[in-house]
């Protein structure tokens, strides 16, 4: 199979079972035997489309009386990456875009081949017309050219201003940089940046944080030796600060209430040396196999997984822990960078989150001892889910005070008042909150 054929898989699977592109890809590209070239362009193709899709949408349906709801998923995936390539890759021909687009039509849904070879030629044709934006509204124009549900950018540009809204919407289309968190019971930074660069990986240490790594040419990181003896995880720096805020000491009691995959749970228990102990929570049973994974090959011995809902309480963990994280559940629009697909969710959608984030940070707070810290972050940049949540929470609950952040210094307007607010257009990190809590009494 070809490039674009592994693409067009990959997109239909995304398009119907409403999967993230990171968890497709990984899926269909697991026991792929083809060329890196065609892995490079697949991916290129599939993310690409996924970035691009209101726009692309927005393209069909200046040209095809049969707008994209109607369309088969096949014909309406096919004709976003024909246009894709036509309207953004300079190195693909527009004769081989059409042509290739075609002939996949002709094998998937041979009546439609003629519909589609025409839109695409039409494009062609008038393309500095076709491609112009002009929904005659200016949040929809800006919602087409950078592909978001408008509800967002009506939010963004209330709450943020409208340069701030445009500085960050232009962040989120930079490529992420990739991080490393060095597992430092069994090496240090130093040496595995050696033997990184042994392998011919650019690797280089981070500022912020002293076990973060930034690599730029580290490919099938499962494969990687490196990576199997358990001497890394791949994990962002602004995952990596909330570890950095909660700090934990050696032999103390940490429970982390939503910690699948495991980013922040195997973090704390490296920071507590392999003493002490971490139980880590969580709701989805299928997802504590990530935990347990990471927890292995790091070869943490400090880590309990259990299946808890933190919505409900558990009377058992009243009052026992040194430290507790809530790291909830949340809309994620500070990582659409890696997960563009969040830009098409749906206000309706994300309409309970905080209330259930209210609920599971009320809960967690019961089990930290008098003196304890309790933390709770997310990784999006909506108030409402965030300082909204924790001002709600104060309020309620006199037991407990915002605690400057001496940990780290990041978001210096905030951190004396207890919380971290993190950009990617400011920061250049994943867009988080986080904000740490001591029990008083
Ligand atoms: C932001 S993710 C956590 C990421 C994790 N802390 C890490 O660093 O790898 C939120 C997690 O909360 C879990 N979750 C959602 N609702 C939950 C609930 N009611 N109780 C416990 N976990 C829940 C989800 O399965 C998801 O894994």
């Amino acid at each position: 199979m070809k490039a674009r054929e592994i693409a067009f898989k990959v997109l239909c699977d995304i398009e119907d079972n409403n999967n993230y592109s990171n968890i497709a890809i990984n899926k269909h590209f697991k026991n792929l035997d083809i060329a890196n070239q065609d892995r490079g362009l697949a991916t290129e193709l599939i993310y690409g489309v996924i970035e691009n899709q209101y726009y692309l949408d927005y393209i069909i349906n200046k040209l095809s009386k049969i707008k994209t709801q109607k369309l088969s998923t096949y014909v309406k995936i096919l004709l976003r990456m024909g246009i894709y390539q036509i309207a953004f890759l300079d190195s693909i021909s527009e004769y081989a875009a059409v042509n290739e687009t075609v002939n996949l039509v002709k094998k998937y849904d041979k009546r439609s081949s003629g519909f589609v070879n025409a839109i695409l030629r039409n494009v062609i044709r008038n393309k500095d017309e076709v491609l112009d934006i002009n929904t005659g509204n200016e949040i929809m124009d800006i919602a087409t050219k950078y592909s978001y549900s408008p509800w967002i950018i009506k939010d963004w540009t209330k709450n943020f201003g409208k340069e701030f809204t445009q500085d960050l919407l232009e962040a989120n289309s930079e490529k992420p940089n990739l991080y490393l968190r060095v597992n430092t019971i069994k090496i240090s930074r130093d040496e595995l940046i050696n033997r990184l660069q042994e392998q011919g990986i650019k690797a280089s240490k981070v500022n912020t944080i002293e076990e973060a790594i930034k690599v730029e040419n580290l490919k099938n990181i499962e494969n990687n030796e490196l990576f199997k003896q358990g001497l890394f995880t791949i994990q962002d720096i602004s995952s990596m600060v909330v570890g950095k805020v909660m700090n934990p000491k050696e032999n103390s009691m940490v429970l982390d209430v939503c910690s699948a995959p495991g980013g922040k749970t195997t973090h704390m228990a490296t920071l507590m040396n392999n003493t002490g102990k971490v139980v880590a929570r969580d709701v989805f049973e299928h997802k504590l196999k990530l935990i347990n994974d990471t927890v292995n090959r790091l070869g943490l011995a400090n880590v309990d997984v259990e299946n808890f809902d933190a919505s409900q309480i558990d009377t058992e963990s009243l009052d026992k822990f040194d430290y507790v994280l809530t790291d909830v559940p949340c809309s994620g629009l500070g990582i659409i960078r890696r997960k563009p697909e969040i830009k098409y969710k749906e206000k309706a959608d994300l309409k309970d989150l905080p209330k259930i984030q209210y609920t599971i940070l009320e809960n967690a707070s019961k089990y930290v001892k008098i003196g304890g810290t309790l933390i709770y972050s997310t990784c999006t940049i909506q108030d409402k889910e965030n300082i909204e949540v924790i001002e709600k929470f104060i309020n309620e609950y006199d037991n407990f005070e915002l605690v400057p952040i001496n940990e780290i210094n990041i978001d210096l307007d905030n951190q004396d008042k207890g919380y971290l607010k993190i950009y990617p257009n400011i920061h250049g990190m994943d867009g988080f909150f986080i904000s740490k809590l001591r029990r008083v009494r």
